[in-house]
């Protein structure tokens, strides 16, 4: 049931690397694909874990114009995925068209509509940087919620935001819109670039409906007996 809600992200340079990973934490159900992997060895890593039938989240984070959002997104429909990611900041127009293309993709492949989810801000982000750097005259977690309920309003079912922001979200967006957190620290793990963390527990009690934990597992000595750990501890 915990295990259910884990989502472990692939953050490894090759498909070798991917799939020993796989093996060794076989319990795990739901994968992360990013960037790192997918520009290292593309599909072919999707058709791996499609013929685990593992989930799998495509996180790629589409950011461009409308219509190579949409493109993205329906061809990114058609290896039968189950969460895309796309940032909210590419606007409603592009969220609204990515929204169409990935029906139509999945269906053109016969497969599920993937949930298209939103990034909000990146977990690496502060106030600071938000201020200051990206010049966003809001407080962060108004802006985060902001940018969730652009998201709801273009027709997304879900965002990624940091489990600090999961509680106001989860209340304004309701009990339907899906909310996934990396950002996610146990106490004994090191936080790495993630600013706005919160641990497991905290994050589920918060509201969220997935975690995405991998550092503290992956770059552990022993994956198996972190994953362990964690899943304890969320008990
Ligand atoms: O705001 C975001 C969006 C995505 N991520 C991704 O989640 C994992 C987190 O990995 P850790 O090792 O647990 O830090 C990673 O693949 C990121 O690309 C995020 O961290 N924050």
């Amino acid at each position: 049931m915990n295990l259910d809600k884990i989502i472990v992200p692939l953050d490894v340079s090759s498909k070798e690397d991917a799939i020993a990973l796989v093996e060794k934490l076989h319990q795990v159900t739901f994968w992360k694909v990013g960037l790192e992997l997918f520009v290292s060895c593309g599909p072919e890593i999707l058709t791996f874990l499609k013929s685990q039938e593992k989930r799998i989240f495509l996180d790629l984070k589409f950011h461009d114009i409308p219509n190579t959002v949409a493109g993205a997104c329906r061809s990114a429909s058609r290896y039968g995925v189950d969460l895309i990611t796309l940032h909210a900041t590419a606007g409603k127009t592009a969220m609204k068209a990515a929204q169409m293309a990935a029906e139509d993709g999945a269906k053109e492949a016969g497969y599920p509509v993937p949930k298209l989810i939103a990034i909000t801000l990146l977990t690496s982000l502060n106030s600071r940087d938000l201020a200051f750097d990206l010049k966003v005259p809001l407080e962060l977690p108004e802006y985060a919620l902001s940018m969730a309920l652009l998201a709801q309003e273009s027709g997304l079912v879900g965002a990624v935001c940091s489990p600090q922001e999961v509680a106001q979200l989860r209340q304004t967006c309701g009990d339907e819109f899906l909310l996934v957190c990396p950002g996610v620290r146990p106490v004994w793990a090191d936080k790495g670039d993630q600013q706005r963390t919160f641990t497991p527990s905290e994050a589920l009690k918060a509201g969220a409906n997935y975690l995405v934990i991998g550092r503290p597992i992956t770059a552990s000595n022993d994956p198996v007996k972190a994953l362990e750990r964690i899943i304890e501890e969320i008990r």
